[in-house]
Protein backbone atom coordinates (compact mmCIF):
# COMPACT_ATOMS: atom_id res chain seq x y z
CA UNK A 1 0.00 0.00 0.00
CA UNK A 2 2.51 2.57 -1.12
CA UNK A 3 1.19 6.06 -1.53
CA UNK A 4 1.35 7.34 -5.45
CA UNK A 5 3.85 9.96 -4.03
CA UNK A 6 6.60 7.45 -2.43
CA UNK A 7 9.91 7.27 -4.09
CA UNK A 8 10.94 3.88 -5.56
CA UNK A 9 11.10 1.12 -2.96
CA UNK A 10 13.43 -1.55 -3.13
CA UNK A 11 12.83 -5.01 -1.14
CA UNK A 12 14.90 -7.74 -0.41
CA UNK A 13 17.66 -5.92 0.79
CA UNK A 14 18.56 -6.11 4.00
CA UNK A 15 21.07 -3.98 5.50
CA UNK A 16 23.51 -4.53 8.83
CA UNK A 17 22.82 -8.63 8.18
CA UNK A 18 25.68 -9.24 6.14
CA UNK A 19 23.22 -10.83 3.97
CA UNK A 20 23.64 -7.81 1.20
CA UNK A 21 26.73 -10.09 0.21
CA UNK A 22 24.64 -12.65 -0.77
CA UNK A 23 23.71 -10.44 -3.72
CA UNK A 24 27.03 -9.15 -4.38
CA UNK A 25 26.54 -6.02 -2.76
CA UNK A 26 28.21 -4.33 -0.04
CA UNK A 27 26.30 -2.32 1.63
CA UNK A 28 28.44 0.40 0.82
CA UNK A 29 28.12 -0.31 -2.94
CA UNK A 30 24.75 -0.95 -3.14
CA UNK A 31 24.15 2.96 -2.39
CA UNK A 32 25.69 3.77 -5.66
CA UNK A 33 23.71 0.79 -7.47
CA UNK A 34 20.75 1.88 -6.29
CA UNK A 35 20.69 5.69 -7.16
CA UNK A 36 22.28 4.45 -10.40
CA UNK A 37 19.14 2.23 -11.09
CA UNK A 38 16.07 3.73 -9.35
CA UNK A 39 16.88 7.67 -8.89
CA UNK A 40 18.30 10.17 -6.51
CA UNK A 41 15.92 9.53 -3.79
CA UNK A 42 15.01 6.02 -3.09
CA UNK A 43 13.24 3.97 0.05
CA UNK A 44 14.95 0.79 1.05
CA UNK A 45 12.03 -1.39 2.79
CA UNK A 46 14.06 -3.77 5.22
CA UNK A 47 13.42 -5.24 8.76
CA UNK A 48 10.62 -3.14 9.41
CA UNK A 49 12.07 -0.12 8.40
CA UNK A 50 12.18 2.19 5.89
CA UNK A 51 15.33 4.01 4.89
CA UNK A 52 14.93 6.79 2.44
CA UNK A 53 18.37 7.65 0.49
CA UNK A 54 18.63 10.75 -0.34
CA UNK A 55 21.84 11.61 -2.72
CA UNK A 56 21.29 15.24 -4.55
CA UNK A 57 24.06 18.26 -2.82
CA UNK A 58 20.54 20.06 -2.89
CA UNK A 59 18.60 17.97 -0.47
CA UNK A 60 21.43 17.99 2.12
CA UNK A 61 20.29 21.36 3.19
CA UNK A 62 17.42 19.70 4.16
CA UNK A 63 18.93 16.96 5.62
CA UNK A 64 21.03 19.08 7.93
CA UNK A 65 18.96 22.22 8.11
CA UNK A 66 15.05 21.14 7.96
CA UNK A 67 12.99 21.28 11.32
CA UNK A 68 10.97 18.26 9.64
CA UNK A 69 13.79 15.75 9.89
CA UNK A 70 15.61 14.68 13.89
CA UNK A 71 18.94 13.78 14.72
CA UNK A 72 18.03 12.76 18.13
CA UNK A 73 14.84 10.67 17.02
CA UNK A 74 16.73 8.82 14.75
CA UNK A 75 19.65 7.88 16.90
CA UNK A 76 17.78 7.09 20.11
CA UNK A 77 17.24 3.50 19.22
CA UNK A 78 20.92 2.71 18.11
CA UNK A 79 22.04 4.53 21.13
CA UNK A 80 19.36 1.91 23.15
CA UNK A 81 20.93 -1.07 21.36
CA UNK A 82 24.65 -0.02 21.48
CA UNK A 83 25.02 1.55 24.97
CA UNK A 84 21.89 -0.04 26.62
CA UNK A 85 20.48 3.85 27.37
CA UNK A 86 16.76 4.27 28.16
CA UNK A 87 14.77 5.92 25.91
CA UNK A 88 13.65 8.34 28.76
CA UNK A 89 17.00 8.92 29.49
CA UNK A 90 18.24 9.19 26.51
CA UNK A 91 16.37 12.60 25.85
CA UNK A 92 16.29 13.94 29.31
CA UNK A 93 20.43 13.65 28.76
CA UNK A 94 21.28 13.76 25.16
CA UNK A 95 21.20 17.64 24.81
CA UNK A 96 23.66 18.48 27.46
CA UNK A 97 25.50 16.16 26.57
CA UNK A 98 26.09 16.93 22.92
CA UNK A 99 26.12 21.04 24.46
CA UNK A 100 28.90 19.59 26.86
CA UNK A 101 30.97 18.38 24.37
CA UNK A 102 30.53 20.88 21.61
CA UNK A 103 32.03 23.89 24.03
CA UNK A 104 34.73 21.38 25.76
CA UNK A 105 36.16 20.82 22.17
CA UNK A 106 35.79 23.91 20.00
CA UNK A 107 38.74 25.30 18.46
CA UNK A 108 40.45 27.08 21.22
CA UNK A 109 39.46 24.69 23.90
CA UNK A 110 40.92 21.86 21.47
CA UNK A 111 44.22 23.73 21.47
CA UNK A 112 44.26 23.55 25.24
CA UNK A 113 44.94 19.87 25.07
CA UNK A 114 47.49 19.87 22.13
CA UNK A 115 50.62 19.69 24.50
CA UNK A 116 49.58 17.19 26.68
CA UNK A 117 48.84 15.33 23.84
CA UNK A 118 52.32 16.12 22.26
CA UNK A 119 53.95 14.61 25.55
CA UNK A 120 51.36 11.66 25.51
CA UNK A 121 52.11 10.67 21.66
CA UNK A 122 56.04 10.94 22.74
CA UNK A 123 55.74 8.78 25.33
CA UNK A 124 53.74 5.90 23.58
CA UNK A 125 55.85 6.61 20.22
CA UNK A 126 59.13 5.89 22.06
CA UNK A 127 57.38 2.75 22.86
CA UNK A 128 58.15 1.27 19.22
CA UNK A 129 61.87 1.05 19.66
CA UNK A 130 64.35 2.56 17.28
CA UNK A 131 63.17 0.50 14.45
CA UNK A 132 60.71 -2.79 13.58
CA UNK A 133 58.09 -3.48 11.31
CA UNK A 134 54.31 -4.22 11.98
CA UNK A 135 51.06 -3.77 10.61
CA UNK A 136 50.46 0.08 10.05
CA UNK A 137 46.52 0.00 11.72
CA UNK A 138 48.20 -1.53 14.82
CA UNK A 139 50.91 0.96 15.55
CA UNK A 140 48.11 3.71 14.88
CA UNK A 141 46.06 1.74 17.81
CA UNK A 142 48.88 0.92 19.71
CA UNK A 143 49.80 4.72 20.61
CA UNK A 144 46.74 7.08 19.75
CA UNK A 145 44.45 4.86 22.02
CA UNK A 146 46.36 4.96 25.51
CA UNK A 147 47.84 9.16 24.25
CA UNK A 148 44.08 9.97 23.35
CA UNK A 149 42.16 8.20 26.19
CA UNK A 150 44.84 10.19 28.84
CA UNK A 151 44.25 13.72 27.04
CA UNK A 152 40.66 13.31 26.68
CA UNK A 153 39.39 10.67 29.96
CA UNK A 154 42.51 11.57 32.47
CA UNK A 155 45.60 9.92 32.43
CA UNK A 156 44.71 7.63 35.09
CA UNK A 157 42.21 6.06 32.94
CA UNK A 158 44.23 5.54 30.11
CA UNK A 159 46.04 2.01 29.69
CA UNK A 160 48.82 1.94 31.40
CA UNK A 161 51.41 -1.34 29.77
CA UNK A 162 51.49 -3.00 27.14
CA UNK A 163 49.20 -5.88 28.08
CA UNK A 164 46.82 -3.45 29.25
CA UNK A 165 46.80 -1.86 25.89
CA UNK A 166 46.48 -5.03 24.14
CA UNK A 167 43.45 -5.69 25.74
CA UNK A 168 41.58 -2.34 25.58
CA UNK A 169 42.64 -2.78 21.61
CA UNK A 170 41.20 -6.27 21.49
CA UNK A 171 38.07 -5.53 22.89
CA UNK A 172 37.38 -2.11 21.25
CA UNK A 173 38.43 -3.82 18.11
CA UNK A 174 35.01 -6.21 18.69
CA UNK A 175 32.78 -3.46 19.70
CA UNK A 176 33.41 -1.19 16.81
CA UNK A 177 33.37 -3.93 14.26
CA UNK A 178 29.96 -4.94 15.73
CA UNK A 179 28.77 -1.98 16.46
CA UNK A 180 26.18 -1.37 13.54
CA UNK A 181 24.85 -4.98 13.62
CA UNK A 182 24.31 -3.98 17.46
CA UNK A 183 22.51 -1.33 16.78
CA UNK A 184 19.82 -3.71 14.95
CA UNK A 185 19.86 -6.93 16.80
CA UNK A 186 19.26 -7.56 20.76
CA UNK A 187 22.40 -8.53 22.47
CA UNK A 188 21.63 -12.33 22.57
CA UNK A 189 22.26 -12.68 18.60
CA UNK A 190 25.96 -11.01 18.98
CA UNK A 191 27.37 -13.17 21.93
CA UNK A 192 30.91 -12.44 21.71
CA UNK A 193 29.81 -8.90 20.96
CA UNK A 194 27.57 -8.37 24.02
CA UNK A 195 30.83 -9.43 26.22
CA UNK A 196 33.03 -7.03 24.90
CA UNK A 197 30.53 -4.31 24.97
CA UNK A 198 30.18 -5.06 29.14
CA UNK A 199 33.78 -5.22 29.33
CA UNK A 200 34.39 -2.11 27.72
CA UNK A 201 31.17 -0.63 30.33
CA UNK A 202 32.48 -1.77 33.39
CA UNK A 203 36.08 -0.09 32.67
CA UNK A 204 34.15 2.64 32.04
CA UNK A 205 32.54 2.45 35.40
CA UNK A 206 36.23 2.02 36.61
CA UNK A 207 36.97 4.96 35.58
CA UNK A 208 34.18 7.00 36.79
CA UNK A 209 34.89 5.69 40.20
CA UNK A 210 38.68 7.11 40.22
CA UNK A 211 37.07 10.31 39.10
CA UNK A 212 34.70 10.46 41.91
CA UNK A 213 37.01 9.63 44.26
CA UNK A 214 39.50 12.22 42.85
CA UNK A 215 41.69 9.69 41.75
CA UNK A 216 42.42 11.88 38.72
CA UNK A 217 44.39 15.16 39.92
CA UNK A 218 46.99 14.85 37.05
CA UNK A 219 46.14 17.53 34.52
CA UNK A 220 45.44 21.27 35.79
CA UNK A 221 42.39 21.62 33.52
CA UNK A 222 39.25 19.35 34.10
CA UNK A 223 39.04 16.53 31.59
CA UNK A 224 36.16 15.50 28.93
CA UNK A 225 35.49 13.08 31.18
CA UNK A 226 34.83 14.80 34.69
CA UNK A 227 32.62 17.13 32.74
CA UNK A 228 30.33 14.31 31.42
CA UNK A 229 30.08 13.13 35.78
CA UNK A 230 28.46 16.45 36.63
CA UNK A 231 26.63 16.43 33.46
CA UNK A 232 24.55 13.01 33.40
CA UNK A 233 22.88 12.72 37.13
CA UNK A 234 21.26 9.33 36.27
CA UNK A 235 22.39 5.30 36.35
CA UNK A 236 23.41 5.78 32.95
CA UNK A 237 26.38 7.92 33.33
CA UNK A 238 28.81 5.00 32.55
CA UNK A 239 26.53 4.14 29.10
CA UNK A 240 26.80 7.67 27.55
CA UNK A 241 31.42 7.71 28.54
CA UNK A 242 31.26 4.48 26.57
CA UNK A 243 29.66 5.92 23.51
CA UNK A 244 31.63 9.65 24.20
CA UNK A 245 34.53 6.98 24.16
CA UNK A 246 33.60 5.27 20.85
CA UNK A 247 32.97 8.30 19.07
CA UNK A 248 36.35 9.79 20.12
CA UNK A 249 37.88 7.16 18.68
CA UNK A 250 36.07 4.86 15.96
CA UNK A 251 36.71 7.24 13.32
CA UNK A 252 39.40 9.31 13.80
CA UNK A 253 41.99 6.12 14.07
CA UNK A 254 40.68 4.97 11.22
CA UNK A 255 41.78 8.26 9.11
CA UNK A 256 44.92 8.63 10.64
CA UNK A 257 45.40 5.16 9.31
CA UNK A 258 44.71 6.13 5.82
CA UNK A 259 45.74 9.71 6.04
CA UNK A 260 49.53 8.07 6.75
CA UNK A 261 49.22 4.80 4.02
CA UNK A 262 48.15 7.54 1.69
CA UNK A 263 50.75 9.43 2.16
CA UNK A 264 53.38 6.72 2.22
CA UNK A 265 52.15 5.35 -1.43
CA UNK A 266 52.68 8.89 -3.18
CA UNK A 267 55.92 9.53 -2.98
CA UNK A 268 55.86 13.06 -4.23
CA UNK A 269 52.88 13.56 -1.59
CA UNK A 270 55.64 12.33 1.22
CA UNK A 271 58.67 14.57 -0.11
CA UNK A 272 56.46 17.54 0.02
CA UNK A 273 55.55 17.01 3.83
CA UNK A 274 58.55 16.12 4.81
CA UNK A 275 60.23 18.79 3.58
CA UNK A 276 57.40 21.04 5.38
CA UNK A 277 57.49 19.06 8.86
CA UNK A 278 61.59 19.48 8.46
CA UNK A 279 61.59 22.72 7.99
CA UNK A 280 58.92 23.89 10.56
CA UNK A 281 60.92 21.26 13.16
CA UNK A 282 64.41 22.85 12.68
CA UNK A 283 66.97 20.28 13.92
CA UNK A 284 64.54 19.89 17.15
CA UNK A 285 65.19 16.72 18.99
CA UNK A 286 63.75 13.71 17.58
CA UNK A 287 63.01 11.63 20.97
CA UNK A 288 61.48 14.20 22.82
CA UNK A 289 59.71 16.35 20.47
CA UNK A 290 57.49 19.38 21.43
CA UNK A 291 55.48 20.59 18.70
CA UNK A 292 53.20 23.42 19.06
CA UNK A 293 49.85 24.51 17.75
CA UNK A 294 52.33 27.19 15.97
CA UNK A 295 54.69 24.56 14.74
CA UNK A 296 51.66 22.62 13.29
CA UNK A 297 50.64 26.10 11.55
CA UNK A 298 53.46 25.56 9.34
CA UNK A 299 52.78 22.20 8.27
CA UNK A 300 49.23 23.13 5.94
CA UNK A 301 50.40 20.46 3.64
CA UNK A 302 50.01 18.23 5.99
CA UNK A 303 46.56 18.79 7.39
CA UNK A 304 45.45 18.75 3.72
CA UNK A 305 46.24 15.46 3.50
CA UNK A 306 44.05 14.90 6.18
CA UNK A 307 41.49 16.39 5.07
CA UNK A 308 41.71 14.43 1.55
CA UNK A 309 42.15 10.89 3.61
CA UNK A 310 38.85 12.36 5.49
CA UNK A 311 37.21 12.88 2.33
CA UNK A 312 38.03 9.59 0.71
CA UNK A 313 36.97 7.66 3.61
CA UNK A 314 34.09 9.67 5.19
CA UNK A 315 31.35 8.12 6.67
CA UNK A 316 29.14 5.62 4.37
CA UNK A 317 25.85 7.26 5.98
CA UNK A 318 24.09 9.22 8.40
CA UNK A 319 21.21 9.47 9.34
CA UNK A 320 17.87 11.85 10.75
CA UNK A 321 14.46 10.39 11.04
CA UNK A 322 11.27 12.59 9.47
CA UNK A 323 9.17 14.09 11.64
CA UNK A 324 6.46 16.23 9.27
CA UNK A 325 6.63 14.39 5.57
CA UNK A 326 9.30 16.36 3.68
CA UNK A 327 8.84 16.96 0.06
CA UNK A 328 11.91 16.11 -2.30
CA UNK A 329 11.47 16.59 -6.09
CA UNK A 330 8.02 14.69 -6.92
CA UNK A 331 7.96 12.39 -3.57
CA UNK A 332 6.72 12.67 -0.28
CA UNK A 333 8.45 11.37 2.01
CA UNK A 334 6.73 9.85 4.95
CA UNK A 335 7.35 10.77 9.11
CA UNK A 336 8.76 7.88 10.52
CA UNK A 337 11.48 7.19 7.64
CA UNK A 338 14.82 7.12 8.26
CA UNK A 339 16.42 9.58 5.85
CA UNK A 340 19.97 8.51 5.18
CA UNK A 341 22.37 10.25 3.40
CA UNK A 342 26.25 9.01 2.44
CA UNK A 343 28.99 11.38 3.09
CA UNK A 344 31.16 9.09 1.41
CA UNK A 345 29.50 8.97 -2.22
CA UNK A 346 28.89 12.84 -1.26
CA UNK A 347 32.17 13.09 -1.53
CA UNK A 348 32.55 10.97 -5.56
CA UNK A 349 30.44 13.95 -6.91
CA UNK A 350 33.02 15.25 -9.76
CA UNK A 351 31.15 18.68 -9.69
CA UNK A 352 32.18 19.58 -6.39
CA UNK A 353 35.46 17.06 -6.95
CA UNK A 354 37.09 16.66 -9.73
CA UNK A 355 38.80 13.42 -10.56
CA UNK A 356 37.08 12.42 -6.85
CA UNK A 357 38.70 9.28 -6.95
CA UNK A 358 42.19 10.64 -6.74
CA UNK A 359 44.03 11.67 -3.40
CA UNK A 360 44.92 14.84 -4.14
CA UNK A 361 46.14 16.94 -0.90
CA UNK A 362 46.33 20.19 -3.32
CA UNK A 363 42.94 20.76 -3.79
CA UNK A 364 42.36 22.01 -0.32
CA UNK A 365 44.34 24.60 -1.12
CA UNK A 366 41.12 26.63 -2.31
CA UNK A 367 39.84 25.88 1.81
CA UNK A 368 40.09 28.93 4.21
CA UNK A 369 41.52 26.59 6.57
CA UNK A 370 42.68 29.32 9.14
CA UNK A 371 38.63 30.80 9.57
CA UNK A 372 37.80 26.95 9.76
CA UNK A 373 35.83 26.39 6.72
CA UNK A 374 35.88 23.01 4.38
CA UNK A 375 35.68 22.57 0.91
CA UNK A 376 32.11 23.21 -0.63
CA UNK A 377 30.29 19.83 -0.72
CA UNK A 378 32.33 18.35 2.28
CA UNK A 379 30.38 16.55 5.14
CA UNK A 380 32.58 14.33 6.35
CA UNK A 381 31.36 15.54 9.85
CA UNK A 382 27.82 15.69 9.11
CA UNK A 383 26.23 19.15 9.76
CA UNK A 384 23.44 21.43 10.83
CA UNK A 385 23.01 21.22 14.86
CA UNK A 386 24.41 18.11 15.25
CA UNK A 387 27.72 18.26 13.06
CA UNK A 388 30.35 16.15 14.89
CA UNK A 389 31.81 18.18 17.97
CA UNK A 390 34.28 16.47 18.05
CA UNK A 391 35.68 18.17 14.58
CA UNK A 392 38.47 20.68 15.99
CA UNK A 393 39.81 17.86 18.01
CA UNK A 394 40.43 15.66 15.71
CA UNK A 395 41.75 17.65 13.05
CA UNK A 396 44.65 18.99 15.63
CA UNK A 397 44.71 15.62 17.02
CA UNK A 398 45.72 14.09 13.65
CA UNK A 399 47.81 17.00 12.66
CA UNK A 400 50.01 16.45 15.60
CA UNK A 401 49.94 12.55 15.35
CA UNK A 402 50.76 12.37 11.72
CA UNK A 403 53.53 15.55 12.06
CA UNK A 404 55.05 13.78 15.04
CA UNK A 405 55.21 10.07 14.27
CA UNK A 406 56.55 11.08 10.44
CA UNK A 407 59.42 13.18 12.09
CA UNK A 408 60.76 10.66 14.26
CA UNK A 409 60.31 7.52 11.97
CA UNK A 410 60.96 6.96 8.67
CA UNK A 411 58.57 4.26 7.02
CA UNK A 412 58.17 1.74 3.98
CA UNK A 413 55.74 0.61 3.06
CA UNK A 414 55.84 -3.47 2.44
CA UNK A 415 52.30 -3.74 0.46
CA UNK A 416 50.22 -1.93 -1.47
CA UNK A 417 47.52 0.54 -0.29
CA UNK A 418 44.76 -1.74 0.63
CA UNK A 419 41.11 -1.05 -0.47
CA UNK A 420 38.36 0.09 1.98
CA UNK A 421 36.01 -2.51 3.18
CA UNK A 422 32.59 -1.71 1.99
CA UNK A 423 30.91 -3.59 4.62
CA UNK A 424 30.01 -1.22 7.22
CA UNK A 425 27.50 2.14 6.41
CA UNK A 426 28.60 3.03 10.16
CA UNK A 427 31.49 5.45 10.44
CA UNK A 428 34.70 5.86 8.32
CA UNK A 429 35.94 2.34 6.92
CA UNK A 430 38.44 0.21 7.84
CA UNK A 431 41.12 -1.32 5.53
CA UNK A 432 40.03 -4.61 3.56
CA UNK A 433 43.57 -5.86 3.61
CA UNK A 434 47.04 -5.97 5.71
CA UNK A 435 48.72 -2.85 5.32
CA UNK A 436 52.89 -3.98 6.75
CA UNK A 437 55.47 -1.42 7.09
CA UNK A 438 58.99 -1.12 8.37
CA UNK A 439 59.88 1.72 10.27
CA UNK A 440 63.53 3.56 11.69
CA UNK A 441 64.03 6.28 13.86
CA UNK A 442 64.91 9.30 11.86
C1 LIG B 1 37.99 11.94 11.61
C2 LIG B 1 37.35 11.98 12.73
C3 LIG B 1 35.85 12.08 12.88
C4 LIG B 1 34.84 11.98 11.97
C5 LIG B 1 34.95 11.72 10.46
C6 LIG B 1 33.59 12.17 12.69
C7 LIG B 1 32.33 12.16 12.09
C8 LIG B 1 31.14 12.32 12.78
C9 LIG B 1 29.83 12.34 12.16
C10 LIG B 1 29.56 12.20 10.66
C11 LIG B 1 28.91 12.50 13.13
C12 LIG B 1 27.38 12.60 12.93
C13 LIG B 1 27.04 14.00 12.46
C14 LIG B 1 25.68 14.15 11.80
O1 LIG B 1 24.86 13.22 11.84
O2 LIG B 1 25.44 15.24 11.22
C15 LIG B 1 29.63 12.56 14.39
C16 LIG B 1 29.05 12.68 15.62
C17 LIG B 1 29.75 12.72 16.80
N1 LIG B 1 31.12 12.81 16.94
FE1 LIG B 1 32.50 12.71 15.47
N2 LIG B 1 33.87 12.36 14.01
C18 LIG B 1 35.23 12.32 14.17
C19 LIG B 1 35.92 12.48 15.35
C20 LIG B 1 35.36 12.70 16.58
C21 LIG B 1 36.10 12.91 17.80
C22 LIG B 1 37.62 12.94 17.92
C23 LIG B 1 35.16 13.06 18.79
C24 LIG B 1 35.34 13.31 20.26
C25 LIG B 1 36.41 13.71 20.83
C26 LIG B 1 33.86 12.94 18.19
C27 LIG B 1 32.66 12.99 18.86
C28 LIG B 1 31.41 12.88 18.29
C29 LIG B 1 30.18 12.82 19.04
C30 LIG B 1 30.06 12.84 20.57
C31 LIG B 1 29.13 12.73 18.12
C32 LIG B 1 27.63 12.62 18.43
C33 LIG B 1 27.04 13.98 18.65
C34 LIG B 1 25.68 13.91 19.29
O3 LIG B 1 25.22 12.84 19.71
O4 LIG B 1 25.05 14.96 19.42
N3 LIG B 1 34.01 12.73 16.85
N4 LIG B 1 30.99 12.47 14.14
Amino acid sequence: ETSPNAPPCVKGWIPWFGAALEFGKAPLHFIAEARAKYGPVFTVHAAGKRLTFVTLPEHFRIFFMSKDVDFEQAVQDPCYQTASISKESFFKFHPACNSLIKGRLTPGNSALLADHLCEEFNAHLEQLGTKGSGCLNDLVRTVMYPAVMSNLLGKCNAPGHMTAIQEFKQKFAIYDEGFEYGSQLPDLFLREWAQAKQWLLSTVRNMISRVQDNECTDTGNQTLLQHLVTTITDKFLPNYGLLMLWASLANAIPITFWTIAFMMSNPITYRTAMEQIDAAMKKQDKKKTSLTLEDLQQMPYVKWCILEAMRLRAPGAITRKVVQPIKLQNYIIPSGDLLMMSPYWAHRNPEYFPNPEEFRPERWEQADLVKNAFLEGFVAFGGGKYQCPGRWYAIMELHMFVALILYKYEFTLLDSLPKPSPLHLVGTQQPEGPCSVEYRHR
